[in-house]
């Protein structure tokens, strides 16, 4: 299989906040071979995005280190495309230069840039969309974008938080249904965060659950069930019922740390 494709080692992170040291990583030891799915699953506030970020490159960790598509992680790279919730699209420019644009600052020739971006409008069904404006397109047509986008910079890894987290139930299971495909075509290396068990579960090889403050690993899962998966199987749903209450448990804690946090105060 070869080395894994990214390895997070004794990865911590703390916060100072208002005199207060919030521990939002402790002790994440985690080897993702590469091509693999990995969702990161726990309730709001378990360190999913502090992680996710540290992978990135946007804020590095207190201690340990991260190697990432064999180079250690100092700041963002090329190698790893980022995918936020917000659409983090140019609203000046159309849909197609949006696309384009990452390509342009690489000084990729225009014949060159001007094949990636038909490519990918039709891979995610845009063409019709091509120079419309950010506005002027649903939020799912709008993910479809922010997602073409860092498929045209062609990294080997995504990194994507809560990227369908705005969406509707069936346009979140179009553009589910839609990553998988990519997914399987492009083999990527894909570390997802998401707070839906059910997502989780439909999309992921692999699901990480965390604990809640210090975030660790809770529980490191393998999902062995074939593709396209059918949330109405009693084996995703004995699934579900397992995942739901170890992500309670930590749901529970955040809960009582509140309490405890708001009797101080
Ligand atoms: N810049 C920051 N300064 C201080 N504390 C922070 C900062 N970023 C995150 N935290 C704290 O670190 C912990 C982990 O936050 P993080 O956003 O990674 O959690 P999460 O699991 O991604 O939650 P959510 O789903 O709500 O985004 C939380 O307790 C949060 O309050």
């Amino acid at each position: 299989m070869g080395d894994p494709h990214i390895v997070v080692s004794g990865v911590g992170k703390v916060f100072a906040t208002g005199g207060r040291d919030v521990v939002a990583l402790q002790d994440i030891d985690l080897a993702i071979p590469r091509g693999q799915f990995v969702c990161l699953l726990g309730p709001s506030g378990c360190g999913k995005s502090t992680l996710l970020n540290a992978v990135a490159g946007f804020a590095l960790p207190s201690t340990g280190t991260i190697v990432a598509d064999g180079q250690p992680v100092a700041a963002p790279g090329p190698e790893r495309g980022m995918v936020f919730q917000e659409y983090a699209l140019f609203p000046w420019m159309t849909v197609e230069d949006n696309i384009a644009f990452g390509l342009q600052i690489k000084g990729q020739p225009k014949g060159q840039i001007r094949a990636t971006v038909d490519k990918l409008l039709a891979m995610l069904s845009l063409a019709d969309f091509r120079q419309r404006y950010p506005k002027d397109l649903s939020g799912g047509m709008r993910q479809r974008v922010a997602i073409a986008r860092v498929l045209a910079l062609d990294s080997p890894i995504m990194l994507m938080d809560e990227p369908f987290g705005a969406l509707d139930a069936l346009t979140r299971r179009n553009l589910q249904d839609e990553l998988l495909r990519i997914w399987s075509e492009l083999r990527k290396t894909i570390i997802f965060v998401t707070h839906s068990i059910e997502e989780a579960i439909y999309l992921a090889d692999r699901i990480v659950v965390m604990t809640y403050r210090p975030g660790t690993i809770k529980r490191d899962i393998l999902v062995d069930l074939p593709r396209l998966r059918d949330p109405a199987a009693a084996d995703f749903n004995a699934l579900k019922r397992e995942l739901g209450l170890l992500v309670m448990e930590e749901q529970q804690r955040h809960h009582h740390d509140e309490l405890r946090l708001a009797a101080v105060d």
